[in-house]
């Protein structure tokens, strides 16, 4: 491994202290990562990357490689590429979690414009911008500190620890390496919680109907995960109950389910399409859905939710169906990132 050196370090007069004060932080927001294109190539490119993290699927490779490339890649990037055109954003030809995570990153950048020695930037866990193309990018502007914040509010090893494992694969490659911090999750954060609350109450607001029933649905992991201390299924528990005191709703109001299910084994239960179908079957009526656990809307929420789901339950008797956007780049959304960011940044600026 060749690691980049600073040339300007080697040049210093004898005796002084090259760059001892601190020069710049970058603050890079991360998220999950998305594909380029809904073609094959760029659909296989981003699936392959993805599946390959040995945090999301933890078979032995010798055992899901073949699987991996004999079955998934052969099927899925056709499927899924299926998927994500209906969402696409056309107008940016990308898909919307990268407009929403660039809007945020933007937004972020407005927000902070009173620190002056604050660079603010986003990177993906898979695909582009790659964290690593990001990281080189803040340390060649002067960065020698780096807030990372991975835009996932519940901690799972498969998203969280995972982006912070690619952040400090891209650290190994530099000779001189920033300082690093990673904001915590936040799945009980007041600024979160209120914020969920504001934008769901303000939605609702705009509906024709009354929900007899809103489900909190969060994306799953494998419930063996779960089983050997994965906290995520306690954290997304939390921020439900923290909710639904916040809106002072009752536990059959709002209630938790989680979707996106990969693979034949079993994920955290329940699962978001069999309860709309039984709600649906049951005679309820009038559903809402909510996605606490993505920070933007994304295939998982804009095809699985507001389109399949809707589908599942008003095939199985429902008659209103809406889906709650993300919190996205809104002020609600933007209000939960500066301030986590500004309490992070504290000793830094
Ligand atoms: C074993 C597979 C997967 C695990 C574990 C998993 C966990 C997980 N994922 C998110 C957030 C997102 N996932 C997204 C897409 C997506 N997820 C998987 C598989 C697992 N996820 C796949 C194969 C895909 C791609 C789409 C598809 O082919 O179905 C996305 C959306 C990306 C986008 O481009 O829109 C997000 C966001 C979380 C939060 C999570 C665990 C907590
Ligand atoms: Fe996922
Ligand atoms: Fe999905």
């Amino acid at each position: 491994m060749t690691l980049a050196t600073d040339p300007k370090a080697a040049a210093a007069p004898a005796g002084s202290l090259p760059n001892a004060a601190p020069q710049k932080v970058g603050l890079m927001l991360v998220n999950l990562g998305t594909p380029d294109g809904t073609e094959y190539g760029p659909m296989w490119r981003y699936l392959r990357e993805f599946l390959s993290d040995p945090r999301v699927i933890e078979m032995p490779r010798w055992l899901w490689y073949p699987i991996l490339y004999g079955l998934v890649l052969t099927t899925r990037p056709k499927k899924s590429g299926a998927n994500y055109a209906k969402i696409w954003n056309r107008e940016k030809n990308e898909s919307p979690l990268r407009t929403y995570t660039r809007g945020q990153s933007e937004r972020l950048t407005e927000r902070l414009a009173d620190l002056d020695n604050v660079s603010v930037d986003w990177a993906m866990r898979y695909g582009t911008p790659s964290t690593r193309a990001v990281v080189e990018k803040l340390v060649g502007q002067g960065c020698d500190r780096i807030l990372t914040f991975p835009l996932y509010p519940q901690y799972s090893a498969t998203t969280t620890a995972t982006a912070n494992d690619q952040l400090f694969r891209a650290l190994m490659k530099l000779r001189r390496a920033p300082a690093v911090r990673s904001v915590p999750p936040y799945y009980a954060e007041p600024v979160y919680i209120d914020a969920l609350a504001r934008s769901i109450e303000k939605h609702l607001a705009t509906l024709d109907f009354e929900p007899e029933v809103i489900a909190a649905s969060y994306h799953g992991i494998p419930k063996p995960y779960s089983d050997k201390g994965d906290p995520y299924q306690a954290h997304c528990l939390e921020t439900t109950r923290l909710l639904r005191e916040r809106l002072g709703w009752s536990e059959k109001k709002l209630i938790t389910t989680f979707q996106s299910r990969f693979g034949a084994q079993e994920w955290l239960q329940p699962y978001t399409d069999k309860t709309m179908e039984r709600l649906g079957k049951e005679g309820v009526k009038r559903i809402a859905v909510v996605n606490p656990g993505f920070s933007s809307d994304c295939i998982e929420t804009l095809e699985e939710i507001a389109q399949e789901a809707r589908e599942i339950f008003l095939h199985a008797g429902g008659e209103k169906f809406a889906h709650i956007p993300c919190l996205n780049d809104s002020p609600e959304g933007m209000d939960v990132i500066e301030t986590l960011a500004r309490r992070e940044l504290a000793g830094w600026i």
